[in-house]
């Protein structure tokens, strides 16, 4: 792990202050762009960023940092309670066991309600705010609350990266796990009931999955399901259920990620390219803009600064909402000579009140995507794979006292 270099709003740094010097001269700067001119300019003088943030924003960067602190403070109380084992059968009682009330109500209004009710401006939420919502998620200030205060730590400083990339942890887990992988697609999944001579019936699962050597499958006592659900993504069939696993509503929203190596037009943000160094391009809602959000791409760990490559011929990263047309890569770029484009189902379509996917879809068939409706990201995933876990364990052994427990902050208060 190493600290990351991505995305930071230009507000960030008002918490951890990087000290009172310049920026180093690789360092890039972000801004706010609202279609038409950018609202914020970074400096690379840390004094002058302050004085800035103060004369536009006042004390709300301060405050919010406090606010997200607040949550944090208490989402934190999750690795207590794995770490004792404890599991929990729904994402809302999850949710309450960390926050209580002032949880699941973040989860029924939007980061707009929440922040506004909590004393922010109003040109904070649209200039800060929002252009956060819009980088992490590609929604505006109408996602629910928790998400948005999600959002919020994730344009803080002090986040950390994963050298070599995030799909590391991934395989880190399975060769951790000594799992062994099927390459293949889930197609269905089917209760087995199989008699014993002696005692009760065994309860299995029959998953029928499409490999490369064609259609096979397999029976297992436990299934956990650690992909979305949804015609879209992952669709998986249950068969003959009793009683059947409940149809919800689970609406992704579509994000796309262009990957170009070229020299950002600086003319098209009303610049000169000679007094042109943003690193990290953030926006505000304004339904003329085709993008969310433009950020050089920086490898982990070179806090040096030496072996960036220049500003100018860097690898950036543009989200949207729709695949770019070859107008707007042109209008964005002054040139390029390359492109990736990725066009996935990245996160929720967030809109409150939320209601939470179940976790447990069947007696032992799990299923842990249904926490990115709280909030999605890796963090949240790792949390609901632990929990669906513990879940199980506990349910198979029938270790009901681990299972759901109320105020377990004060009961693990005082056995420590
Ligand atoms: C409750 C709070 C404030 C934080 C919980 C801890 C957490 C989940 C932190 C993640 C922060 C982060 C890196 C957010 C970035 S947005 C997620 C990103 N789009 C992704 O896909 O992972």
């Amino acid at each position: 792990m190493r600290r990351a270099t991505g995305t930071r709003l230009p507000v960030s740094g008002v918490t951890l202050p990087p000290g009172l010097s310049a920026a180093t001269p690789h360092d890039s700067l972000a801004g706010i762009y609202n279609g038409e001119e950018f609202v914020f300019e970074e400096s690379s003088w840390y004094i002058v960023n302050l004085l800035k943030l103060l004369w536009h924003y006042g004390l709300n960067p301060l405050r919010m940092s406090m606010w997200v602190e607040d949550i944090l403070d208490k989402f934190m109380r999750i690795y207590r309670y794995q770490t004792h084992d404890y599991a929990f059968s729904s994402n809302e009682r999850l949710l309450h066991a960390l926050g209580g009330n002032d949880f699941t109500r973040l989860l029924n209004q939007t980061i707009d309600e929440a922040l506004q009710k909590a004393g922010f401006s109003h040109k904070f939420i649209n200039e800060v705010v929002c252009p956060a919502m819009r980088v992490n998620y590609g929604q505006g200030v109408t996602v629910n609350a928790f998400v948005g205060a999600v959002s919020l730590a994730g344009v803080e400083s002090g986040l950390w990266s994963v050298k070599g990339g995030n799909k590391l942890v991934c395989s880190g887990l399975i060769y951790a796990s000594k799992a062994e992988v099927i390459p293949g697609t889930v197609l269905s999944i089917e209760p087995k009931v199989r008699p014993r001579s002696s005692g009760d019936p065994v309860k299995l699962y029959y998953v029928t999955y499409n490999t490369t050597s064609g259609l096979t499958g397999d029976t297992y006592d436990i299934v956990v399901i650690a992909a979305p659900l949804g015609r879209k993504s992952a669709n998986i069939t249950f068969k003959n259920f009793d009683p059947p696993v409940p149809d919800f509503p689970n609406p992704y929203h579509q994000t796309v990620a262009t990957l170009v190596h070229g020299r950002l037009n600086a003319s098209f943000f009303g610049y000169d390219s000679s007094a042109f160094d943003f690193g990290a391009i953030f926006t505000m809602e304004n339904p003329k803009l085709f993008f969310n959000s433009v950020g050089v791409v920086l490898p982990v760990g070179d806090v040096s600064g030496e072996g960036k490559p220049p500003l100018e011929s860097s690898v950036w990263k543009v989200f949207s909402k729709e695949e770019l047309t070859k107008e707007q890569l042109n209008l964005l770029f002054s040139s390029y000579d390359s492109i990736k484009v990725k066009k996935w189902l990245a996160y929720p379509q967030y809109g409150p009140p939320e209601k939470c996917p179940p976790i447990i879809l069947h007696d032992a068939v799990y299923y842990l995507n249904g926490i990115e409706r709280v909030a999605s990201a890796m963090e949240m995933s790792a949390i609901a794979a632990k929990n669906a876990a513990l879940l199980a364990f506990h349910r198979w052994y029938g270790n009901t006292d681990h299972v759901d427990q109320e105020d377990l902050h004060e009961k693990l208060k005082t056995e420590l």
